[in-house]
């Protein structure tokens, strides 16, 4: 028990328990009464009778590859590539396994701590947000964030929130500012009417429409007429450029840029906007409000500044100095508060008597507010999010995802769990008399480009560097210290964000997560040696489900293309129709895509939304995870460097209204739109190729082929879409008739080269 529970603990029963025994005796029994619940997810037996079948129809598509080697006249090379790809889709499929033997569920009774704890003995939480760039993330979704958490049923003075602004920019300032004013009628509002979500965009949204009669509706046309006129000021600000007149006097905040300052180079920026610590600082209904900083930490061009993660630590280092919570929530710019009660579901776990102390994080799943229908961008990770990452949690430990996860300070300063346990207790928040601008100023100190020098920040501290899925890697060191952590995933969703809305954006942001998580991989903090022993096995195999994402791009590519030339050629790759060999094929791949698709109907979507899934697992296979897997590889050579490229939360209304048909956005980056475009015709080809032979030509077995028409036929329609935006689209987001000649005369090449091989 860390002491500042037990001190927690202690005081609340000095508050509830006077002179009698019996009542202490009821409050022991009582603090025995659990916080959070654990329950496993049923029919896992019957689950694990299902996967040994599929195994051991792979097995026997391995033995029939092996075995019949040698009777292969034509094609060798085919043989050997369809060999190893089914080795690599087996290998993987088995990875994983581990993660849908032992999903849990976990239950928080936020009632209990209510019961337990009263406002005065309930921790501190600090809240971070991070931005990086104005244009790609706009001010005004940023500070919708930041009000959220603001509002959170949580007592203000215990709430701290942080954003770090990595685009250095006046206007997200100024925006933050601006959001700080409107905070002082925003959160009266939201606790006298209790209203969710708690982002005044989104609840304006939803809200407000119809015209005022009762007491509520008067105060929600007003706040809305107030939040509409902020929003203008800040929107048009951005339109412009430049800050209204006068407003440069408003804070002193604003002596901080000069016409010099740009987002890579500038000294570092701290301005605590409001202070907790101040009793004026307090909402129209006289409640203190939360404290509020601002952040830019210090960019030099020569200074390397590892993205994300080196902005949640200089966040980690700056926020001890302000507030030093013992608890620290870490959101991404558009991750909005969805639920108001999240603090309180969390704490369930960190402040459980028997358990709580040795967890390190509890991580939500990313939800997003724009997902269409049958998802056509395969944006909502559902099986993810309710199978996968809860089957991780069930071996102790749960991925941190980077957003919508509260770690416990002491576990992102790298003490390992032990060490803790012994120490037991965080450092006091100062009790410090120091002006804001002695605060600010010693704040300062500590987001300079040189603070990290010969430190452990970013390997032993902090999240780590040098990967672009710092989130990931910084999880599994922090399991492997002997943490264990949580993946929550409540029914009301607690943080929602915007999903890409192109397929251009799409891709980067998975070219970035298959090349970070390769990296991780390959790196020295590979789960299968940096966590040996020191976590299970089922999570190693768990983390690998994501970290192999790039090098299966290499069987899927190779199936995509060697098949259609093989068919185009007359060459067999299967076992016959009449042959009992073809029973395996068909079984595994019938008994997974059929048990795929029941799981994500299962998780509540379409069989639209299955196929389209498919579809998109298809085309980033194909390019994003090949980008991902080549960049990991000249990485590995030293030929290129760590990038993170953020991604664009801004949508033009013409692009909007294909999303919301789910028409998909081509367009974009032209090698992964001309990789996908010849992909698609070979597999046209070689499905019209091999139809005509079996039609006319009369000595050719159409039994021998039918496997490879199949699949070749099932890749044609998985791709409809691409061959729609390559022939009949001609709206922005078809593919442009350079990208379809190329393409044209790539497939073509392809199949004609082939012929001298075959
Ligand atoms: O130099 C940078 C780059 C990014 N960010 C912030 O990081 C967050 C995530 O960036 P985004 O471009 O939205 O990437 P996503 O792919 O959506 O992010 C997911 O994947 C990342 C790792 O690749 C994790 O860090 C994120 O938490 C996770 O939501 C955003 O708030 C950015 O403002 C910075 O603060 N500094
Ligand atoms: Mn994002």
């Amino acid at each position: 028990m860390g002491s500042v529970e037990v001190k927690m603990r202690n005081a609340c029963h000095k508050n509830k328990t006077t002179s009698s025994e019996s009542r202490e005796r009821m409050g022991e029994e009582e603090s025995r009464v659990r916080l959070f619940e654990t329950k496993e997810g049923r029919f896992r037996g019957v689950y694990k009778v299902f996967a040994s079948t599929i195994f051991a129809a792979i097995c026997l598509i391995w033995v029939y590859r092996v075995g019949s080697m040698g009777e292969v006249r034509r094609g060798r090379w085919a043989w050997m590539s369809a060999m190893v790809s089914e080795f690599g889709f087996g290998l993987y499929w088995i990875i994983t396994q581990s993660v849908r033997w032992r999903i849990v569920y976990q239950t928080p009774f936020k009632h209990r701590l209510s019961h337990r704890y009263d406002e005065e003995n309930l921790p501190e939480v600090d809240i971070f947000v991070c931005t990086a760039d104005p244009k790609l993330e706009p001010p005004c979704m940023v500070i919708n964030t930041v009000l959220s958490a603001m509002a959170y049923n949580y007592p203000a003075n215990k709430l701290n929130v942080y954003l770090s602004d990595d685009g250095g920019s006046e206007l997200t300032f100024y925006a933050l500012l601006k959001a700080s004013i409107f905070s002082k009628h925003w959160l009266p509002f939201c606790r006298r009417f209790n209203v969710e979500p708690r982002s005044p965009e989104v609840f304006f949204a939803q809200n407000c429409s119809s015209s005022p009669t009762t007491k509520y509706g008067k105060a929600c046309l007003f706040i809305k007429k107030l939040y509409e006129e902020m929003k203008g000021e800040i929107e048009s600000a951005a339109a412009s450029g430049k800050l209204p007149e006068n407003v440069r006097n408003q804070h002193r905040g604003f002596s901080e840029w000069n016409p010099k300052t740009t987002k890579q180079d500038h000294q570092p920026i701290v301005q605590i906007i409001v202070d907790g610590r101040d009793r004026n600082a307090v909402d129209e209904d006289g409640v203190q409000l939360p404290t509020v900083v601002y952040m830019a930490r210090e960019k030099r061009p020569n200074h390397p500044h590892h993205f994300k993660a080196g902005a949640i630590n200089a966040l980690i280092r700056v926020s001890s100095e302000i507030s030093n919570a013992p608890f620290i929530l870490n959101l991404d710019c558009d991750m909005y508060s969805n639920n108001a009660d999240t603090i309180q579901e969390i704490l369930c776990f960190f402040l459980d008597e028997t358990k709580g102390e040795d967890i390190a994080y509890v991580q939500f799943p990313q939800s997003y507010n724009n997902i269409t229908k049958n998802d056509h961008y395969a944006n909502s990770y559902l099986v993810s999010g309710k199978v996968e990452l809860a089957g991780i949690c069930g071996y102790g430990a749960a991925l941190f995802c980077g957003t919508g996860c509260l770690h416990r300070r002491e576990s992102l300063s790298g003490s390992y769990l032990r060490d803790y346990r012994v120490k037991r207790d965080m450092k006091p928040k100062r009790n410090d008399n120091r002006t804001i601008d002695e605060v600010n100023e010693a704040s300062k100190a500590l987001a300079t480009c040189t603070y990290e020098e010969g430190t452990q920040w970013g390997k032993e501290m902090g999240l780590v560097y040098g990967i672009p899925v710092e989130d990931i890697a910084t999880g599994l060191v922090i399991s492997c210290k002997g943490w264990k952590s949580i993946y929550y995933n409540p029914e009301r969703k607690a943080f929602v964000g915007t999903a890409p809305t192109t397929l251009d954006v799409a891709c980067l942001q998975h070219t970035r997560w298959s090349e970070g998580m390769f990296q991780v991989f390959f790196s020295k903090y590979c789960p299968f040696i940096y966590g040996r022993g020191k976590i299970h096995l089922g999570v190693q195999m768990g983390y690998c489900n994501y970290l192999l994402w790039a090098p299966m791009s290499l069987p899927t590519l190779c199936y995509a293309i060697v098949l259609p030339i093989c068919l185009l050629h007359g060459i067999p790759l299967f076992p016959q129709l009449s042959s009992t060999w073809v029973l395996p094929f068909a079984y595994a791949f019938l008994a997974t895509y059929g048990y795929s698709l029941c799981e994500y109907l299962n998780c509540g979507s379409t069989t639209k939304g299955w196929w389209n899934l498919q579809r998109i697992k298809f085309l980033h296979r194909i390019t994003s995870y090949l980008f991902g897997f080549i960049d990991t590889m000249t990485k590995q050579l030293g030929l290129s460097q760590t990038n993170f490229v953020v991604t664009d939360k801004v949508v033009t209304e013409d692009v909007w209204k294909r999303y919301e048909q789910e028409i998909i956005e081509f367009g974009g980056s032209s090698i992964m739109l001309t990789i996908l475009s010849t992909v698609a015709l070979l597999n046209l080809f070689g499905l019209v190729g091999g139809i005509k032979r079996v039609l006319m030509d009369l000595e050719f077995s159409s039994s021998q082929f039918m496997v490879q028409i199949t699949v070749s036929l099932l890749v044609v329609m998985i791709n409809l879409p691409t061959y729609e935006a390559l022939f009949i689209r001609s709206d922005k987001g078809c593919i442009s008739s350079s990208i379809m000649l190329k393409s044209i005369v790539l497939a073509s090449l392809a199949c004609y080269l082939a012929s001298f091989i075959c």
